[in-house]
């Protein structure tokens, strides 16, 4: 059986990989008690200066975090550069940020990494020279001590601060239900982003594809227009600074009336991805929220594992987003639950509160319009918050 540091280990890989970072050796040391000096063991560093050696490689990575000063020990025996793996994580993030929102987030993140790990006299920046594990967002210079960081944090926070009011603005403006798309990273939110709503979010088989929310509208069957949201994916040991940082994105989960949490069904890892995404979930406060498992790329599976997986997750709904198979069926329970929350009426409204007529076209579905004399009749399926509010015109 593959234990977890293994499979920690592949995902490393992949991490790696995204990162445009060609893989070597893989080198695994099981150990009780931590080297302080160095992490791992004496013996298994001399096998490890050995591989670099051997392979000619300029970067060893690191899966767990490292100290100050383990790094530069390791840095110093090896001869050679040294990341973890949240630099590793950082570094993608860095490639992948293209919005300023993005750009300002991922600062945020490698500045608040970085400043615990000063030692004082700044030299942990030299590290800060491009390459992995050390790229700046590509917009600022990363400044070089430790008060002038400290400044830069706060402008960026404030800075993120206006980012969030605004989008809290808009969102104001915005009277349709969200539907947010959660997961781990690579499950194909994106994909069905773009099957539900025939958008073109970038798509791609590596990891942290996305990193900014986009928003698509979808009208559904039967009638009502909803905002379907795509954001950031989650990863296992995620850096709990990207999470903080990430704040002014992750809002959007926040504020969404249903999360649609997609699952990578064909991948053996799913349950602990599974835990991984319902962690943060808690982290953000948003675990309670009316949620929706999409079992993913379902085109994968054996006919057995399908059936065993519904089995598992009786309430899931397995599709394809990949080739639109069983879209309906995620259409159909999308309208249930909105359809759940709603309750048509009919209503007469006096032409000097005909206010409520827009919101009754924005939030709900109007069956019927009629203008009379002194108001205006119309029957319409709203949600039922509105209608409580509204019940002193049913008519
Ligand atoms: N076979 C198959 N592949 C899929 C399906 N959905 C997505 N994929 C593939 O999975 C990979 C990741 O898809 P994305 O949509 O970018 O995943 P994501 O969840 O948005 O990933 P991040 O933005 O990186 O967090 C891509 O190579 C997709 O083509 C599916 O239903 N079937
Ligand atoms: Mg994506």
């Amino acid at each position: 059986m593959v234990g977890q540091d293994e499979i920690s280990l592949e995902e490393l890989k992949r991490l790696a990989d995204t990162a445009g970072v060609k893989v070597l050796k893989k080198l695994m040391q099981r150990r009780f008690v931590i080297n302080p000096a160095f992490y791992i063991g004496k013996g298994k560093l001399k096998e490890l200066k050995h591989l670099v050696f051997e392979n000619g490689a300029n970067l060893v990575i690191f899966d767990n975090e490292l100290t100050p000063a383990q790094f530069r020990n390791l840095e110093n025996f090896l001869e050679t550069r040294v990341v973890d793996r949240t630099q590793l994580i950082l570094d993608i993030f860095a490639q992948h940020a293209h919005t300023r929102e993005s750009k300002l987030q991922v600062e945020l993140a490698q500045l608040q990494y970085l400043l615990p790990r000063l030692t004082g006299k700044g030299e942990e920046l030299s590290r800060l020279g491009g390459g992995i594990g050390t790229r700046g967002p590509g917009e600022t210079k990363l400044e070089i001590d430790r008060r002038r960081i400290e400044k830069r944090i706060y402008k960026l926070k404030q800075e993120l601060k206006n980012v969030k009011k605004n989008r809290q603005i808009q969102r104001k403006s915005r009277k349709d239900p969200v539907v947010a798309l959660v997961g781990y990273t690579n499950a194909g939110k994106s994909t069905l982003l773009n099957t539900l709503t025939n958008a073109n979010t970038e798509v791609a088989d590596k990891l942290f594809a996305t990193l900014d929310s986009t928003l698509r509208r979808l009208t559904l069957p039967f009638g009502k227009q909803i905002i379907i949201s795509d954001t950031v994916g989650f990863i296992k040991k995620l850096p709990h600074q990207l999470v903080a940082s990430f704040q002014a994105t992750l809002e959007e989960i926040k504020e969404a009336d249903i999360l649609l949490h997609v699952v990578d069904s064909s991948e053996p890892e799913l349950e602990n991805h599974i835990k991984v995404v319902n962690a943060v979930l808690k982290e953000l406060g948003v675990f309670h929220k009316e949620k929706i498992m999409v079992l993913n790329k379902i085109d994968r599976l054996e006919k057995g594992q399908l059936l065993d997986l519904g089995i598992k997750y009786p309430r899931a709904v397995p599709v394809s987003a990949l080739s639109g198979k069983c879209i309906d069926n995620l259409m159909g329970k999308i309208c249930e639950i909105m359809l759940n929350e709603m309750t048509t009426v009919h209503l007469k409204i006096p032409y000097h509160e005909a206010g409520w007529i827009n919101t009754i076209h924005h939030q709900g579905l109007v069956l019927k319009e009629k203008y009379v004399n002194d108001s205006i009749i119309i029957k319409a399926t709203i949600p039922t918050e509105l209608a409580n509010r509204l019940k002193k015109y049913t008519y």
